[in-house]
């Protein structure tokens, strides 16, 4: 009979995982997923079950990647919150599992894997498409996702200036707190994002809140909300006039309504970029559309559980 599987929460998942590891793993795992060789991945489209009375989704992540014997799923629940509601957006749990038996072999707390990995992502999208020069990082967003964003993005790059935006002050003065160094707040979206070399949008908006006229020349957008083929974040002219990247095509294809919407053209996958199969257009607006792959999750909860069982093993 199999080991029982071990369960590793939250507080610890957030000790194990640092970003100096999880970047690399992910940025491989991205490049593997743009092969499309079965070997190496396989990631069909999430499942999706809507939850109406709560106002939210279930969705089913599986994820195998056979040359490297990982097999897992993440169940998430995320919801659309209205503002001042003490209930969490999005809530996680990863399985990892044997693929030759079947059996589960860790059970792993998900929320700090989906703000850290995300933001991750998002931070390799700013290494391949953002100009070399940039100084000025605008966040819209105060939630879980900003703040992780803010950390992945302070420690690998050199912003000069770092803005936010919240429709609430509460928001901004609660971020304010929970980051070491001095933040610019700003009293609307179009006051973050006028000048700003980087914009990440992390907003649970189902409207846009960012325009493409407020967007420089050369800037780079993560867009990081709008996980639903009727929701959106940014605005047609914003969708059309920028190179669009993605995670997964098909993914974007059923799920952004960003994307689906605008009638936007997807130029690539960051792996394609990764690959070299693809050209990194930093001299143009980019956007990356970011809605979260499985795989992710699989090559974090992975990293998770290698790290859990090294420190086991010391005395
Ligand atoms: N692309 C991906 O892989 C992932 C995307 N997400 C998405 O990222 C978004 C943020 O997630 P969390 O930070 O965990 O949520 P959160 O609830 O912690 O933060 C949400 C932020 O959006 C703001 N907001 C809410 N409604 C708004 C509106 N109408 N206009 C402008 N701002 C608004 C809130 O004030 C708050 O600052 C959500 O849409 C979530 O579904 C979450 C996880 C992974
Ligand atoms: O990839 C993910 O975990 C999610 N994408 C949208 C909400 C949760």
């Amino acid at each position: 009979m199999a080991a029982p599987p071990v369960i590793i929460w939250e507080h610890e998942v957030e000790r194990l995982l640092h970003y100096r590891e999880l970047v690399p793993r992910l940025e491989e795992a991205l490049g593997k997923f743009s092969r499309r060789d079965s070997a190496e991945v396989i990631q069909p489209v999430r499942n999706i079950v809507p939850l109406q009375k709560q106002n939210g989704f279930l969705a089913l992540m599986p994820a195998y990647m056979e040359n490297d014997g990982v097999l897992c799923t993440k169940l998430v629940c995320f919801y659309k919150r209205e503002d001042g509601s003490t209930l969490p957006a999005v809530q996680a749990t990863v399985v990892l599992l044997d693929p030759e038996y079947g059996n589960v072999k860790a059970v792993i707390g998900g929320e700090v894997i989906t703000d850290m990995r995300t933001a991750a992502v998002s931070a390799i999208s700013a290494k391949l498409l953002m100009r070399p020069e940039a100084e000025v990082l605008a966040i819209l967003g105060t939630g879980k996702q900003a703040l992780s964003h803010y950390r992945v993005f302070t420690e690998m790059f050199s912003f000069k200036e770092v803005r936010v935006w919240s429709r609430t002050r509460e928001g901004v003065a609660r971020f304010r707190h929970s980051v070491s160094s001095p933040v610019t707040a700003c009293v609307s979206a179009e006051e973050a994002v006028r000048g700003a070399d980087v914009i990440v949008t992390v907003t649970r908006s189902t409207e846009p809140v960012l325009f493409g006229r407020w967007v420089k020349p050369g800037a780079h957008v993560a867009a990081v909300g709008a996980c639903r083929p009727n929701w959106r974040e940014l605005d047609d002219g914003l969708m059309k006039e920028a190179v669009v990247y993605v995670d997964s095509r098909e993914g974007a294809m059923s799920e952004s309504g960003d994307v689906i919407l605008s009638g936007a053209e997807v130029f690539a996958e960051l792996g394609d970029v990764i690959n070299g199969t693809k050209p990194a257009h930093r001299e143009k607006k980019t956007v990356f559309k970011s809605l979260g792959m499985g795989v992710q999750d699989a090559v974090s909860a992975k990293l998770v559980l290698d790290q859990w069982k090294a420190k086991a093993c010391q005395p």
